[in-house]
């Protein structure tokens, strides 16, 4: 496969048994995520025995600071030479524009930049909680809008505000979407969900998709599987 589709979150407290998830894949299958609990336990360690496997990482920090600590963490992931590195779109202009400022130097090696607009995991009442009356895909369009301005490669959103994304922004404007289940498997503490195949459909670039494979009986199975829908 030339440019996989799935991002696997890899979320496993135990690195033996993550490794032996990974050994299980083909890097042509997928790219991997390492986000926050692995990369807290594990370091950029892990990220390296990933890379050193043949697999493209995706480093999920979400970074969310002031613009001159993001913009040294974002370089820090660019020095590591992950593929793709993101930061909250809510830390608002200057701080995007010092995290793409930042990557300038590494060139055509450059991670992909992308910033995560509303957590799939929250609905209109959390917004409300947080004083925003905007309704979530209003919210979504204002911060992706905001991220496009200021020169990132996209946005981490759900895949119901894909197709409106796509239209609003342009389809070159990189669109990845966590909340992906495919059919039958368990919601769990996700809120604005899609199938792999919907979401393609959608408009979605990239599906992260983490439980509903690491957690299953085959791991390899249900990604082969997905591939071969998202193929037909
Ligand atoms: O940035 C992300 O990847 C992310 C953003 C978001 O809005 N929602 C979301 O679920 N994620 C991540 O996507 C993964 C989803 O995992 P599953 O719900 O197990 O498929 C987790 O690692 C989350 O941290």
């Amino acid at each position: 496969m030339q440019d996989p589709k799935v991002l696997v979150a890899l979320d496993y407290a135990d690195l033996r048994q993550c490794m032996s998830f990974v050994d299980g894949l083909e890097p042509s299958s997928c790219r991997l995520k390492v986000g926050k609990e692995m990369f807290t336990l594990f370091g950029p360690e892990l990220v390296k025995a990933l890379h050193h496997k043949g697999f493209e990482v995706f480093l999920d920090l979400k970074f969310h600071d002031i613009p001159n600590t993001v913009a040294k963490a974002v370089a820090a992931a660019a020095e590591l030479g992950v593929w793709m590195v993101n930061v909250h779109a809510s830390g608002g202009r200057r701080m995007m524009e010092a995290a793409k400022a930042a990557l300038q130097p590494y060139g055509d090696k450059r991670p992909k930049l992308i910033a995560v607009t509303v957590l799939t995991s929250m609905e209109q009442a959390d917004l409300q909680d947080l004083g925003i009356e905007l309704s979530p895909q209003q919210q979504v369009e204002r911060l992706a809008s905001l991220t496009q301005q200021c020169g990132l490669d996209g946005v981490v959103c759900s895949a119901h505000e894909a197709t409106a994304l796509k239209s609003l922004l342009g389809e070159d404007f990189l669109l990845v979407t966590p909340g992906i289940r495919p059919s039958g498997s368990e919601q769990g503490d996700q809120r604005r969900i899609m199938t792999p195949v919907e979401a393609i459909a959608a408009g979605s670039d990239y599906l992260v998709i983490g439980r509903p494979i690491t957690q299953a009986a085959s791991p390899k199975q249900v990604l082969q599987q997905i591939n071969q829908e998202l193929s037909e």
